[in-house]
């Protein structure tokens, strides 16, 4: 079943023109790496989606519902889930506070989200603050499970973090994609990203470029859309 349909949006920031025709779709289940080198436009994609950078034309339809027009947190309800880039989680409030703070019902509960992040269930009482970077990385993803969203969407959620805790994030990426979650991912760590990826869909100056299975993207195609 399609979930999310983007068709030729073009966003822009003030008379600043980022995305000149994204064009993607992501059924329901699949993970979906969203790739290209920097200041291609995945961040503004994926504030696009979720209307905090509302595309002037082309349409995004998710779920069958076109959300143009709805702001973001009516576009959340819909069953968007983001985990913003830079994991912006309330800094005076409790690890448990953030968590309960936008949780909706649904099998995403404190105990899974705990389950899954044993790190967070020592420090449940902690001020979101005092975590360490990839603690708050996992707070923000917990966060956005306790929504029970249709789709989570994960923009670098392993920047910059130590390797142990990146491995501790893409084997619960590991997780939730197995459990049939449907995710949209940006991440530069090709590695890790390419075998959770069902599809690539790969952005050039603002505008999708290439889209296909990892197993087809060839190194020519790495060099030249990626420059890796
Ligand atoms: N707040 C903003 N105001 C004006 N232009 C912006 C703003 N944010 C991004 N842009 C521009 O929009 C374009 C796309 O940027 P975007 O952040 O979406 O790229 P990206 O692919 O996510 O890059 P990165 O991998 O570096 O995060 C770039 O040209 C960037 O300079």
């Amino acid at each position: 079943m399609m979930l999310l349909q983007v068709e030729n949006i073009a966003t822009f920031y003030g008379s600043s023109q980022a995305l000149f025709g994204v064009d993607f779709f992501m059924q329901e289940g699949e993970a979906v790496a969203l790739m290209g080198r920097n200041g291609m436009g995945k961040s503004t994609t994926i504030k696009s989606i979720c209307n905090l950078m509302p595309p002037r034309s082309g349409r995004i339809v998710f779920g069958g519902k076109p959300t143009d027009r709805q702001p973001p947190h009516k576009v959340a309800r819909l069953g968007i889930g983001l985990v913003p880039e830079g994991r912006r989680c309330f800094p005076n409030l409790t690890v448990h506070e953030n968590l309960v703070a936008a949780a909706r019902p649904g099998q995403w509960t404190l105990e899974r989200v705990n389950d899954l992040f044993p790190r967070l269930k020592e420090r449940h009482a902690q001020m979101a603050r005092s975590l360490s970077g990839g603690e708050q990385q996992m707070l923000a993803i917990g966060r956005a499970l306790m929504t029970n969203p249709r789709l989570l969407i994960l923009d670098e959620a392993t920047e910059g973090l130590a390797p142990v805790i990146r491995q501790d994030i893409w084997s619960a990426i590991r997780r939730l994609k197995d459990e049939g979650l449907s995710i949209l991912v940006v991440d530069k760590t090709l590695s890790e990203l390419l075998p959770v990826a069902d599809r690539c869909v790969i952005l050039e100056n603002g505008k999708s470029a290439w889209s296909g299975k990892p197993a087809d993207l060839t190194t020519e195609l790495q060099d030249r859309f990626l420059g890796v």
